[in-house]
Order: C-alpha cells, then sequence, then structure tokens
C-alpha cells in the first residue's frame, strides 16, 4: 500500500526567534498548518530542551539544527545527551571530517536517537565565500564531495542547497533523506541565502524536506505565507 502525499511530511520551519515565547506564538498563529518545526542555536541557547519537550508535547516533530563540529569523541558524546531532548533530526557539520561522523552515526544507533543530517556547504556561501576559507572548489563540488563522505560513514541525510539536490539524489539514490535550506517563493526577499530557489522547483529536484524561515516566520500573514508553500511543495513533488 503506498502511503498518501501530504505536503507537511515536508515542510519544516524554521523557529529563528530569541525566545520560547515568540516561538510558540508563531507555531499557535500555524494552527495544525504544519508539522515540523526547527530549533536552531539561537532558540535551543534560549528554551533549550523544554521547548523541545513543549513541541513534542503538542504533537509537532523537532528538527534539533545545531550544526556540531568538534572531535570525534566530543561530536559522539553530545549525540548521546541530545538523543534525551526527543527531537527527530539532528544536524553535525560534515566538514568535521569522516571519524566525527562515524563516532556520530555510531552513538546515533542509541533507541530513541534523532536521524543525523550532515551539513555539506551553508546555503549562505558561494564560491568566494569558500574559496576565503581555502577551498578552491564551487559549492556544487564540495557539497557533493562531504555528501558522499557522509553517506560513506552510515549518516542518515544531508543539508545541501537546492542547486545541489539534483546531483545528491542522483548520485546517493531515493533513500537519502536531502533536506534543504535556501528556499524562497518567487519574488521573497534573499536575505544573508546566497544558493536558492523556489519551493516548487527544490521538490522538483529531489528535495525530501524543504527547510523555511524567514519568508513564513516574517511574512504578514505566517500562515497564508505556509499554505502558498505548501501548495508548492505539492506542485513540485514527482507525481509517481
Ligand atoms: O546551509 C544551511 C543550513 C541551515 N540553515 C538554516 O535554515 C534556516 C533558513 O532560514 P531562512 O529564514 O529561510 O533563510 C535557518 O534557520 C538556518 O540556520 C540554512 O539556512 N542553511
Amino acid at each position: 500500500m503506498t502511503s498518501r502525499f501530504d505536503p507537511k511530511d515536508h515542510l519544516i520551519v524554521a523557529l529563528d526567534f530569541p525566545d520560547a515565547r515568540q516561538a510558540l506564538d508563531l507555531v499557535d498563529s500555524l494552527g495544525d498548518a504544519c508539522q515540523w518545526f526547527k530549533v536552531g542555536l539561537e532558540l535551543y541557547f534560549a528554551a533549550g530542551n523544554r521547548l523541545i519537550e513543549d513541541l513534542r508535547n503538542r504533537g509537532f516533530d523537532v528538527f534539533l539544527d545545531l550544526k556540531l563540529h568538534d572531535i570525534p569523541n566530543t561530536v559522539a558524546s553530545a549525540v548521546r545527551t541530545a538523543t534525551a531532548a526527543g527531537a527527530s533530526l539532528l544536524t553535525i557539520h560534515a566538514c568535521g571530517g569522516a571519524a566525527m561522523m562515524t563516532a556520530a552515526a555510531q552513538a546515533a544507533t542509541a533507541p530513541g536517537s534523532p536521524r543525523l543530517l550532515a551539513v555539506t556547504v551553508l546555503t549562505s556561501m558561494d564560491s568566494v565565500e569558500l574559496a576565503g576559507i581555502g577551498i578552491p572548489d564551487t559549492p556544487a563540488v564540495q557539497a557533493l564531495r562531504l555528501a558522499k563522505l557522509a553517506h560513506s560513514c552510515g549518516i542518515d541525510g544531508m543539508v545541501c542547497s537546492p542547486e545541489e539536490v539534483a546531483t545528491l539524489r542522483s548520485e546517493l539514490g531515493q533513500d537519502a533523506l536531502l533536506v534543504i535550506p535556501g528556499i524562497r517563493p518567487a519574488g521573497a526577499a534573499l536575505n544573508d541565502q546566497k544558493r536558492v530557489a523556489t519551493p516548487e522547483s527544490a521538490m522538483a529536484a529531489g528535495a525530501s524536506m524543504l527547510v523555511v524561515g524567514r519568508p513564513i516566520t516574517r511574512a504578514a500573514s505566517p500562515i497564508r505565507a505556509a499554505r502558498a508553500i505548501l501548495d508548492e511543495i505539492t506542485a513540485g513533488a514527482p507525481t509517481t
């Protein structure tokens, strides 16, 4: 039996707020339109595991975007303690290398562990910024290199920009979990994002899930913005 496509399973709203009250006000304003919420560094430092528990108690799924990057032992230990928070997804930085990612993957085999996502090249970076940190390749080349490395280390999925998603999908196969920020509806402000695409084109290129922050959270009507993006997700999703 095939399960019915529901665009809510493919949209993660980034709760980039300085405190729990503002984050939960936004969540409340969306009603039941969205199922997944991302807690990043700003909100986690302010609200911690209690907010994750609160979101879970309301029936939502949580993506904890802490982008862990340290020596293997420290990252593996952090993955173990992060498991207690109850998030379903957790990020590490792929540029931490193979030993770090392998240790993280092993730590995430315990029951109740989140699925791990390796961040390849931040969507705010272009070739000039990569050159500035000593990487002469394009973001596309670097993202594919890091995604393959993460895959070989047993990491569940990858974060990349919409510009790389088609290549990663074809190289890593249908089972790879490709989670894509840098999403901007046509005409939306780019803010600090450099490698972007619309929700519809990111889905058509093979994205598993889209991460959207400001185009929803800073919209005059967050729920209207979220519904428009959900419609685009449906329009871009493969029909088979
Ligand atoms: O490469 C990356 C990795 C993570 N992010 C996060 O996604 C959201 C995007 O927010 P917008 O407001 O839609 O730009 C944000 O929380 C980032 O920390 C990313 O943008 N790029």
